[in-house]
């Protein structure tokens, strides 16, 4: 029995078909049994073809969200995604408290795959400094890990090398997402370093279908929500892996290009 107990935040931008940011977050920790609770940055005007305008929220604002819910709240876990420039970085850094908002997942949302910049450059290295050091868990894709390690990601090696790189810059645990943007590749691999220096990759079939909106903010918000219910970190990326995999394996038809995945058919095949 849900009883809301369990509480998990989400710190993003809002996406206004719903297919990525903060509505997939939600989506994923009701799917997940956890209560979601949104505090939102930004919010984009976006569809299946794409970003085409974005708005920052007033930091002041953004501060008062968190101001609330500390009066209020004990949250088990929390994640971040949009957060769009270094002013929006500062404040969540200001008032990121582990005692009352729980572990958190970092997501850093740089560029979605369809090219729209959610981070500017000028914030990176802010990010680095002030965000990464409060992640419990990092959750870069290919083109994000090469950004924030300035190195080249062409190799396995090179892989390993930038999760080392991540935990050094202040990430306890570090998943590395594996390139899938070649329609003839038969799987995806993404890389994970665990805080106790244990390492292993984790390898599905790849899935040709443009309806790919939302992958990695639901990842990053099913780990949140294991770790809300007091799963390992391991663990919590072994259920959000699997819990993705089948979202994207089960089309759905919202939107005439790239749609969301079906968070219906991972809540119904897992437990
Ligand atoms: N077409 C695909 N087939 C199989 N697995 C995929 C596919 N696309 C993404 N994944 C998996 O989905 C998870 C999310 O990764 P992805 O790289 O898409 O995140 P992302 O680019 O950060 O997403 P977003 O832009 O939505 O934040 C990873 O485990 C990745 O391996
Ligand atoms: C507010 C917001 N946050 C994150 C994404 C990631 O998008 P994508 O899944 O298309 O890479 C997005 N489109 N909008």
């Amino acid at each position: 029995m849900v009883n809301g107990e369990i509480q998990a935040l989400t710190i993003a931008g809002n996406d206004s078909d719903g297919s990525a940011g903060m509505p997939a977050d939600l989506r994923s920790f009701y799917a997940r049994n956890v209560y979601g609770m949104g505090l939102i940055t930004a919010a984009v005007a976006g569809n299946s073809y794409g970003i085409e305008a974005a708005h920052v929220m007033p930091v002041d604002f953004i501060k008062t969200q968190f101001d609330v819910l500390a009066k209020d709240f004990k949250i088990r876990a929390s994640k971040t995604g949009m957060l769009a420039d270094s002013d929006v970085i500062n404040v969540v850094a200001d008032n990121y408290d582990t005692q009352v908002f729980g572990p958190l997942v970092v997501d850093p949302v740089i560029i979605t795959k369809h090219g729209a910049m959610l981070l500017e450059e000028e914030a990176y290295e802010t990010f680095k400094k002030r965000l990464i050091p409060l992640a419990n868990v990092i959750t870069p894709n290919f083109f994000e890990a090469q950004k924030l390690t300035d190195e080249p990601l062409d190799s396995k090696e090179s892989i390993i090398a930038a999760a080392a790189k991540l935990q050094n810059l202040g990430a306890k645990n570090v998943m590395i997402k594996g390139r899938h943007d070649n329609p003839e590749q038969a799987d995806v691999s993404d890389y994970i370093l665990l805080e106790n220096g244990d390492s292993f990759w984790l390898t599905e079939q790849f899935v040709n279908t443009e309806r790919v909106n939302g992958t990695g903010d639901t990842l990053s918000a099913v780990i949140a929500a294991e770790l809300a219910k007091g799963f390992s970190v391991e663990q919590a990326i072994r259920t959000a892996k699997a819990f993705v995999h089948t979202a994207i394996s089960n089309e759905i038809a919202v939107g005439h290009k790239y749609g969301p995945i079906n968070h219906w058919a991972a809540m119904k095949n897992m437990d």
